[in-house]
């Protein structure tokens, strides 16, 4: 073992209220919306081709043009009520939200820039009443925050000189302030989602980030805070030195999802996940491979069932009103966690093998398993692995608790349950339940000998 001064500070899953809330939500919604949702990927009729939240870095623009988009932000549509409405039908339990993108331009009138809505003619405060309107639905509200800021100038990609350090310090300053007058400013807020802090400047921060993580941790017990924020003193993200996660649940799942449990070692996580393949910012052109509703609902069973939370992205446009094809998404995926979230919400991952037909979650502090059904097996026998002495009963679609299905040992601690759905055109979920004491239960068949 290394001995670290700045690396992590706690080791394994926060045992809190607050985190043990987090670890519950299941799915989320991520907005990434600002000046960037003007051009909406798109300049002078010519299509950028990156992300669009990224326009300002293309080379057919100059920055001081991009810039200037603070004159046009007015989106008369904006609704914060009818946003968190869309979020609370589709079934989030959180939203992560842009206060401040890489491009530096705050939704919320900070005192410590100019470069912030109240110097647009839209004027007033964007994060205050969508933080209301989130928390009134009872969706809790994370802040993004973006460490690199393309608009300040005392941002650096790397320190160099002398000046580069001075210039530095003083944007250092300027983040923790922006910081605190986030955490005052919207107090309920659950957590701090920092990114754009991947630049060498940053990474050799590591005593400056440490010290202001746990100075924010103090002003606002409880606060979530994951391992995207900083570096230890060797330069390493996410992972210390000495291979502990720094921060609270781990935030590299980036438009990726984790394979096997094993890949989560233990720790919290959350995936974050663009609709298109690569669009956080509203991009006119909805081209290329555009998620389904089937493949975001199981990308959600997918991440519940190792044990983490899935957030679906949202751009919405230029003038406030977020685009009919997420309106179609959140409907489709409200749909389904009407009838299936009690599968996804306060779940966690069942130790059990994963088997063809999709994913096991396991309600947190109860025996009831839920198999997320999303490949039905032809002869409508669903496979189950249990530990040994583990017995299995009642099983049932969770969506008719009445219909009793069949469940047949094939061999020791090998199930089959039956249920022919032939109808299924939506993924679908069975429940049952398991207790450790095998002898209790004998409502399965032996297989005929
Ligand atoms: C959550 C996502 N993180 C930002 C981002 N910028 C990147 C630059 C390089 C590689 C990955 C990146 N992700 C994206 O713009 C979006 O905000």
């Amino acid at each position: 073992k290394i001995n670290l001064v700045h690396g992590a500070h706690r080791d394994g899953k926060r045992p809190d209220e607050a985190m043990k809330k987090w670890r519950g939500y299941g799915l989320g919604q991520f907005i990434h919306w600002g000046l960037y949702a003007i051009p909406g990927g798109e300049w002078n009729g010519k299509t950028y081709n990156g992300a669009a939240e990224w326009i300002r870095s293309w080379d057919g623009i100059p920055k001081s043009t991009y810039d200037s988009l603070i004159y046009k932000f007015n989106p008369v549509n904006f609704d914060a009520k009818a946003w968190a409405a869309t979020a609370k039908q589709m079934g989030a339990k959180y939203v992560t939200i842009t206060t401040k993108h890489h491009d530096g331009f705050c939704l919320w009138p900070s005192k410590y820039t100019d470069y912030t809505v109240a110097n647009s003619p839209w004027k007033k405060d964007i994060i205050k009443p969508l933080v209301d309107a989130y928390d009134a639905a009872g969706i809790d509200v994370i802040l993004y925050f973006s460490v690199m800021d393309w608009n300040h100038p005392g941002w650096r990609y790397d320190i160099k000189t002398e000046a580069d350090s001075i210039a530095f310090e003083g944007f250092k300053q300027f983040t923790r302030n922006q910081l605190i007058e986030l955490l005052t400013l919207y107090p309920t807020a659950k957590g701090l989602w920092f990114d754009g802090t991947w630049d060498k400047s940053w990474v050799k921060q590591a005593a400056f980030a440490d010290e202001l993580e746990q100075e924010l941790r103090k002003l606002r017990p409880g606060i979530i805070i994951g391992s995207r924020f900083r570096a230890d003193e060797y330069g390493k993200r996410h992972f210390d030195s000495n291979g502990v996660l720094i921060g609270d649940y781990e935030q590299g799942w980036e438009r990726k999802l984790p394979e096997k449990i094993a890949d989560v070692h233990g720790n919290d996580w959350d995936c974050v996940m663009t609709v298109p393949e690569n669009q956080w910012g509203y991009n006119k052109a909805w081209k290329g491979h555009i998620k389904t509703a089937f493949e975001l609902i199981e990308m959600t069973a997918k991440s519940v069932s190792l044990g983490g939370n899935f957030v679906m992205n949202f751009g919405p446009q230029g003038d406030g009103a977020i685009r009919k094809e997420e309106l179609q998404l959140a409907k489709e995926i409200g749909d389904w966690m009407k009838v299936n979230s009690e599968a996804i919400y306060n779940c966690e991952y069942a130790v059990l093998d994963k088997q063809d037909w999709g994913y096991f979650t396991k309600k947190t502090g109860s025996n009831k398993i839920y198999m997320l059904v999303f490949n039905t097996p032809i002869n409508g026998k669903y496979r189950v692995k249990l530990p040994a002495k583990m017995g299995i009963s009642m099983a049932a679609p969770l969506s008719n608790p009445g219909v009793k299905l069949k469940i047949e040992e094939i061999k020791a601690n090998e199930y089959f349950i039956e249920f022919n759905n032939p109808s299924a055109k939506q993924p679908f979920v069975i429940t049952f339940e398991t207790d450790t004491d095998k002898k209790s239960n004998q409502n399965y068949e032996k297989a005929k000998t």
